[in-house]
C-alpha cells in the first residue's frame, strides 16, 4: 500500500478552515469540495489513458483520452457523499457504484447498510472516497468487496488519516494482489479513545449533514 500526503499550501488553508469548530455546515460542504478536487488531481496521476488521433486545425496529432471501461469513483456513504461532486468535476465520465456503511460508535466496528456496486469489477480502475481513515475499517471492508468482485486498481481519497489507521489497513491489504495507495490532504497525531482522529475535525458526516440519529 502507498500513503500520498499532498503537501500544498492551499490544501494546508482549505484543512485548517474545515477544522475549525466555527466553520458551519454550508462552508464545511464547500470547502470538503474544493479539497477533493485538489487531491483528485494528485489521486488520478495513474488513470488509464489510450492513444487517440485527432485533428487540430493546423495539423494531424495523436493525443490521449480516457480508457474503457470507465473509472468506478465510489463514496462512502454518509460522509464519501460529499466528496463526490469534487471528483466527478475532474473525472466527469466516471461511474458511479455506492457503498453504505456505518462504524459502530462502541465496538468501532464497520458494517454494510447499502451496496449498489457493478457485479463485475474486473479491469477496473476505482476511487474510494471517504473524508476520514480513522481506525481504518471502513475502508479495509470498501477494498474488500472491491477486491471480491475484481477490482485491479484502487485509490482511496481520504481528507483526514490517522497512523493508526494506515498501518491497520496496510496490515490487513497483506495477500491482497490489487495495488492500493491512500491519498490524503494529512496524516495526524493518533486517534482518542473513542477512535477519533486527533485533532481532526469531529464528526465528519454530522458536519456535512447535521447530527445523526
Ligand atoms: O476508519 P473508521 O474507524 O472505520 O472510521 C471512519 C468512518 O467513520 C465515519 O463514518 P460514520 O460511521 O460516522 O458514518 P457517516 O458517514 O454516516 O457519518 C467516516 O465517514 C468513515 O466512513
Ligand atoms: O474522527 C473521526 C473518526 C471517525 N469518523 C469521523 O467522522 N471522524
Ligand atoms: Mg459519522
Amino acid at each position: 500500500m502507498r500513503t500520498h500526503v499532498v503537501d500544498h499550501p492551499l490544501v494546508a488553508h482549505k484543512l485548517t478552515r474545515l477544522r475549525d469548530e466555527t466553520t458551519d455546515s454550508p462552508t464545511f460542504r464547500a470547502l470538503a469540495d474544493e479539497l477533493v478536487t485538489l487531491l483528485a488531481y494528485e489521486a488520478t496521476r495513474e488513470v488509464r489513458v489510450e492513444s487517440h488521433d485527432i485533428v487540430t486545425p493546423v495539423a494531424p496529432t495523436t493525443g490521449v483520452h480516457l480508457a474503457r471501461p470507465a473509472p468506478l469513483v465510489v463514496p462512502i456513504l454518509r460522509a464519501g457523499l460529499g466528496m463526490l461532486d469534487g471528483m466527478m468535476r475532474l473525472l466527469p465520465t466516471g461511474e458511479v457504484g455506492f457503498l453504505g456503511m456505518v462504524r459502530n460508535e462502541e465496538t468501532l466496528e464497520a458494517t454494510t447498510y447499502a451496496e449498489r456496486l457493478p457485479e463485475d469489477l474486473s479491469g477496473r480502475q476505482c476511487y474510494v472516497l471517504d473524508p476520514m481513515l480513522a481506525t481504518g475499517g471502513t475502508l479495509a471492508a470498501a477494498i474488500r468487496f472491491l477486491v471480491d468482485r475484481g477490482a485491479d486498481h484502487i485509490t482511496c481519497i481520504t481528507l483526514l488519516s490517522a497512523p493508526e489507521g494506515l498501518a491497520k489497513l496496510e496490515a490487513g491489504l497483506a495477500g491482497v494482489d490489487v495495488p492500493v495507495t491512500v491519498v490524503t490532504a494529512a496524516v495526524d497525531e493518533r486517534l482518542n479513545e473513542h477512535g477519533y482522529i486527533v485533532p481532526g475535525l469531529g464528526d465528519a458526516g454530522d458536519r456535512l449533514y447535521g447530527l445523526a440519529q
